[in-house]
């Protein structure tokens, strides 16, 4: 078995003694390898991928400081710099990018060629991070034609990266390549899936939620003011005589109506939990908790007469010469384990009253 230490000591030897032993180098790499993309795949997001990368590094290789320095997506400045070691590294200032054009990473990310460093104080890019740190070696992190930043080791031994350490380093560093570029796809599509779900929550015309977003909701706060023993109330709001608007004004005007109706439904959405959806055609529904029957119905007519303020032009209503609303209005406490449909049910009824009582109001009516 060898360990380590065989590769401190084989960086003490001389050149000739050195081929002799080289098969350590290599026997410890695959083993190294393995690891390496081990502790990559256990990283939860880019930064603990590199994060554990580094300090594997670290554990199994005779080096003082090993870093991952990582390009901005046009490769013109260091962004970010993930390191370990046992010396102290005192890395530059990434705050607002450290530009390519500066320090020996610098170089190597600009030739895209591997830098060897066998004496630190004869190199005049070296930006010193540690003044123990005798040699370094930099290799390009390179996945396909996207340079993703710079592996940099820290030796203390002068002339430590001799041919078969620097062979190592540069299979580390395509693994690495191979490890970031995975943990950039993944966090891509972490992202693209997120708006996905937030798209799918979105009503296409008029920007507020839609009904898979308010039955989810609703679903969920009826579990969550069961349990607070609360009340949660809904107010369903259905634009009157729409058909004779559209056949009057044209479908656009309808659809600007409807846009300019659920702007308005949306100002009483504000409670932290509440939520304005469009419920389906032109009805619109406010979810709100923590809202008696008495607050809801309030609202619900407030909310009836700034529509009647808005006065949207309908020439075709036998209502009024502007969009009217009739709202539904209906509130419980809920039970756990029984269906919230009997709230929608309740709004839906008080609706219908509404609308035959001549439209253009708001009923309430009793949960069954
Ligand atoms: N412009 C437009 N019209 C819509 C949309 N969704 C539904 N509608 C129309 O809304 C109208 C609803 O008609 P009805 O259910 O008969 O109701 P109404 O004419 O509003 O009559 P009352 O509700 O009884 O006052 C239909 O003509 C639908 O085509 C939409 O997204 N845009």
């Amino acid at each position: 078995m060898h360990g380590p230490g065989d590769i401190v000591e084989l960086a003490d030897q001389p050149a000739g003694a050195r081929e002799t032993v080289a098969p350590v180098w290599h026997a410890r790499l695959t083993a190294l390898l393995a690891e390496v993309s081990r502790e990559a795949l256990q990283g939860e997001d880019l930064e603990e991928v590199l994060r554990r990368i580094v300090e594997c590094l670290v554990r199994n290789l005779p080096v003082a400081i090993a870093s991952i320095i990582l390009l901005d997506d046009e490769g013109a400045h260091f962004v970010q710099e993930v390191w370990a070691g046992d010396l102290d590294l005192y890395p530059a200032e990434l705050a607002h990018g450290w530009p390519v054009s500066v320090g020996a990473a610098g170089r190597c990310a600009r030739t895209g060629e591997a830098q060897l460093i066998t004496d630190v104080d004869t190199d005049p890019d070296y930006v010193p991070g540690n003044t123990k740190v005798r040699s370094e070696y930099l290799v390009p992190i390179r996945h396909r034609a996207r340079l993703h930043g710079v592996l940099n080791i820290e030796s203390t031994q002068p002339d430590f990266f001799y041919p078969e350490a620097r062979d190592v380093f540069d299979a580390i560093a395509d693994q690495i390549a191979g490890a970031i570029h995975l943990a950039r796809v993944v966090a891509e599509l972490e992202s693209a899936n997120r708006k996905l779900e937030a798209l799918s929550m979105i009503d296409g015309l008029t920007g507020i939620a839609n009904r898979r977003c308010f039955d989810q909701r609703l679903a969920a706060e009826w579990e969550w003011q069961s349990v607070e023993h609360r009340e949660l109330a809904i107010v369903l709001i259905d634009a009157d005589a729409f058909k004779p608007l559209n056949d009057a004004h044209g479908h656009l005007y309808g659809d600007e109506c409807l846009r300019e109706l659920a702007r308005l439904c949306a100002r009483f959405a504000d409670g932290a939990d509440d939520l304005v959806a469009r419920f389906g055609g032109e009805e619109l529904v406010l979810l709100l908790p923590d809202r008696s029957l008495e607050a809801a119905v309030a609202l619900g007519e407030a909310l009836r007469r700034d529509v009647e303020a808005a006065a949207m032009r309908h020439d075709n209503s036998a209502i009024a010469p502007y969009v009217t609303v009739s709202v539904g209005v209906a509130s419980v406490t809920p039970t756990s384990g029984r269906s919230p449909d009997r709230l929608i049910a309740a709004a839906d009824r008080a609706l219908y009253a509404a609308k035959a009582q001549g439209r253009n109001r708001v009923v309430a009516a009793q949960v069954e």
